[in-house]
């Protein structure tokens, strides 16, 4: 009774860190008498400062509490390693914590496993899987960059009814409605980085950033632009203190100089066609620390990253509007049959104002 109970308040403890914590994952800790009283509670702080099982912790001294002989429900095995903090396993050992509840092992091929060693070594019992699913979940961007070395790949598109991203003339705003687009903040908000292409920077100007939802850092802004056409005065240059990571596929040293004046990074990955290489682009975003990429581009990017089998999860917000004939969602095909389509699955759809949310993840029998 009282394991999941403990359990499920770290995990919510865990997604208060969404949007907070890149690029850790998040994580939640509840630190428990053996009779089931909480003594004190954590969640996985910004990048560089102290891990949930520190705070909650601190926070059970802060409340006048000694953890010695207490049970430490925590989401992620707690980590054995000195990154920027020191390891959590040798504090929950030194605090004289009896044992250990944790949802799910790290992912991270190089310590996965090692935390629980760690502490069972030093004498305290370890048990694995409460609340696992919902951590896997939560974390997924996480465990796809430890696992793959890229990020989960999110693409969100505001369509019409009728599968329309954009009028045949290239206008677009606005399909959906307000709260609709302050959902999609909400979703920027939780991303490692963003990513759009060049036909969208200069058929939109947009910002891309995340104004219409609570936010740590902004998130990076990725620009898929072969020949360096983004404008160096351009809007979204104007978000302040966030990255701009400009990826190219043709030398233009003069319009470098000029966006890189501007603050931008030029990375060159020339791929086919005088394109950039979309699946090289990842790689590179995966060791920038990137988990969960959220793109809103055009349908040719769209098109171009389904089509490589890049994109994994697709969020669309549907609009109550017909418009007949413009630019669809993605750029793929004419397919020549039914059995060529990319099959989905539908995850959970909801009504976010006048329009509809719809989740659905590409059909992947084997996993990532
Ligand atoms: N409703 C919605 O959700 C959204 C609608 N839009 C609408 O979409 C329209 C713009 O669409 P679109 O022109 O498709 O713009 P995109 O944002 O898809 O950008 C496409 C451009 O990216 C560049 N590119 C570089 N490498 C690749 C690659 N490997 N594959 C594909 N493209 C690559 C190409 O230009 P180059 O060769 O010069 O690099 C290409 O023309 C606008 O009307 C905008 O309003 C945009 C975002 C969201
Ligand atoms: N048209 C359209 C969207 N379009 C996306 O929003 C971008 C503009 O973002 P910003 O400049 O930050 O406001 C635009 O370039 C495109 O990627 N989004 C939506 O939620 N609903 C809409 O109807």
């Amino acid at each position: 009774m009282e394991t999941p109970l403990h359990i499920a308040r770290a995990l919510a403890l865990a997604r208060e860190a969404i949007g907070f914590t890149e690029p850790n994952p998040r994580v939640g800790c509840v630190i428990a008498s053996a009779d089931g009283v909480v003594l004190g509670v954590g969640r996985t702080q910004p990048a560089g400062q102290p891990h949930a099982e520190i705070m909650a912790m601190r926070d059970a001294a802060a409340r006048g509490h000694d953890v010695a002989g207490a049970t430490a429900y925590v989401t992620l095995e707690p980590c054995s390693h000195h990154g920027r903090t020191g390891p959590c396993c040798d504090a929950l050992a030194a605090a004289g914590i009896a044992r250990v509840v944790a949802s799910v092992q790290d992912p991270n091929p190089l310590v996965a496993g090692q935390g629980f060693a760690r502490l069972r070594a030093a004498g305290i019992a370890v048990e694995v899987g409460p609340g696992a699913e919902e951590s896997r979940a939560l974390n997924i961007g996480f465990f796809s960059r430890m696992v793959r070395g890229t990020p989960w790949v999110r693409m969100k598109i505001a369509a019409t009814l009728d599968g329309q991203t954009a009028l045949a003339n290239g206008a677009s705003q606005w399909i959906t409605g307000e709260a609709a687009r302050a959902d999609g903040h909400a979703w920027r908000a939780r991303a490692g980085a963003i990513l759009t292409g060049i036909g969208t920077v200069l058929e939109d100007q947009p910002r891309l950033d995340v104004r219409l939802a609570p936010v740590g850092q902004q998130p990076p802004l990725v620009i898929v632009d072969s020949r360096l056409q983004t404008p160096p005065h351009a809007a979204l240059f104007e978000v302040p203190a966030r990255p701009v990571w400009i990826y190219a596929a043709e030398a233009h040293p003069q319009a470098q100089r000029a966006l890189e004046a501007r603050g931008a990074s030029v990375t060159h990955l020339p791929g086919p066609g005088g394109k950039v290489d979309l699946a090289a682009l990842l790689k590179d975003l995966g060791g920038r620390g990137v988990n969960e990429l959220h793109v809103e581009a055009g349908f040719k990017l769209n098109g171009s990253l389904l089509r490589e089998a890049l994109v994994d999860e697709f969020l669309v917000y549907l609009a109550p509007k017909l418009v007949g004939a413009g630019q669809g969602m993605v750029n793929i095909g004419p397919l020549a049959a039914l059995s060529d389509a990319v099959a989905l699955e539908f995850g959970e759809v909801e009504r976010i104002g006048a329009d509809l949310r719809v989740l659905a993840r590409v059909s992947r029998p084997a996993g990532f």
